[in-house]
């Protein structure tokens, strides 16, 4: 069948058109528009953080207004954080905090528990996240180049001072990096030297598996989601010495394993923890 040339642009046109749509609808391409509106949103808030903090210029209680800016990021991604344990948290002494790092979305979770003065360590290259960056160093974030070891653990052994003299609280992912397997990596040992040293408690928190709305190896997210938020019980290091950081280390990566495997819902573990009476709705227990 013979048929005139500009019907063929126009056959073709709709076939682009059509494979588009699909791409557009595919899990996919939601995959990566959450993500890319999820990084632009907090560079658009970062914007609006700037200025508040720049009143106070570089301090701890700046984090506060980065927590209030990032509290509502849950509900856009229809993801329901359900914290338990948070009356572990020691009412005012200083404290390390660890927590295990799955992806960029941990931000939710540490954001609905990041106690007052409490502040992240960071790896440097965030410093150049532009707005964010600028943001996060406003807000007192503990920078260090991990590509330098020495310089690493001296801007550790800095914070463990600053922990006693300036009462603060430090958040540290031990993993190092984030982890998409569904585990936990192996654990570095910098967050446990710092309470040793600086001989204050450790407050695990372990963040349940994205698995079941997040995934990036699959490049999949999906709504609604769910994630639990657990605080452990603080871990003394009262009396221990450089020379227990291996074991102190292994034994709350041990910990917070356990946990990770009895609140995620991917199969993992039972997750029952969400579904048990209470569990659902009740945010703080
Ligand atoms: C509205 C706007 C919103 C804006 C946006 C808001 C954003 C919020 C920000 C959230 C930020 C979250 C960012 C998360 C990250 O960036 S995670 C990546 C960075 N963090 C870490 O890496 C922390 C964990 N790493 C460590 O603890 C490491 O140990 C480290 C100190 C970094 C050193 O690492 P590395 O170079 O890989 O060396 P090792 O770990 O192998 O250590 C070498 C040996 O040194 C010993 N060691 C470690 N620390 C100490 C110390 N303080 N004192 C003495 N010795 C130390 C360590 O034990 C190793 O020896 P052994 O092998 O044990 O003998
Ligand atoms: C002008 C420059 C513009 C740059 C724009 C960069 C886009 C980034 C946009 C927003 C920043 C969002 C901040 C989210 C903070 C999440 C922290 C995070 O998850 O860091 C990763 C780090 O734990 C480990 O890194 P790796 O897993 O080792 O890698």
């Amino acid at each position: 069948m013979e048929l005139w040339p500009g019907a063929w642009t126009a056959l073709l046109q709709l076939l682009l058109l059509l494979l588009s749509t699909l791409w557009f609808c595919s899990s996919s391409a939601k995959y990566f528009f959450k993500m890319a509106f999820y990084n632009g949103w907090i560079l658009f808030l970062a914007i609006l953080a700037i200025p508040v903090c720049a009143v106070r210029g570089r301090n701890v209680e700046n984090m506060k207004i980065l927590r209030l800016l990032l509290l509502h990021v849950k509900y856009l991604y229809g993801i329901r954080v359900e914290v338990r344990g948070a009356h572990h948290f020691p009412p005012t002494q200083p404290y390390v905090v660890v927590s295990n790092h799955q992806s960029s979305l941990d931000l939710l979770g540490m954001m609905e528990v990041l106690p007052d003065r409490c502040v992240p360590i960071a790896k440097r290259e965030l410093l150049w996240a532009g707005s964010a960056g600028l943001a996060c160093w406003l807000a007192g974030i503990i920078f260090i180049d991990r590509k330098r070891t020495g310089d690493a653990i001296s801007v550790m052994s800095e914070v463990a001072q600053t922990l006693l003299t300036q009462d603060v609280r430090v958040w540290v992912f031990p993993e190092g990096t984030r982890n998409h397997n569904g585990s936990m990596l192996p654990f570095k040992r910098g967050a446990f030297h710092l309470a040793v040293q600086a001989q204050v408690p450790i407050i695990p928190i372990v963040m349940s598996s994205y698995q079941d709305f997040y995934s990036k190896k699959e490049r999949r997210f999906t709504s609604p989601g769910r994630c639990q938020v657990r605080v452990l019980p603080p871990v003394s290091t009262e009396g221990l010495t450089p020379d227990d950081v291996p074991a102190l280390a292994d034994s709350v990566r041990h910990s917070m394993l356990t946990i990770f495997r009895e609140i995620s819902t991917d199969g993992l573990g039972g997750g029952d923890c969400l579904k048990k009476p209470g569990g659902a709705g009740e945010a703080r227990l």
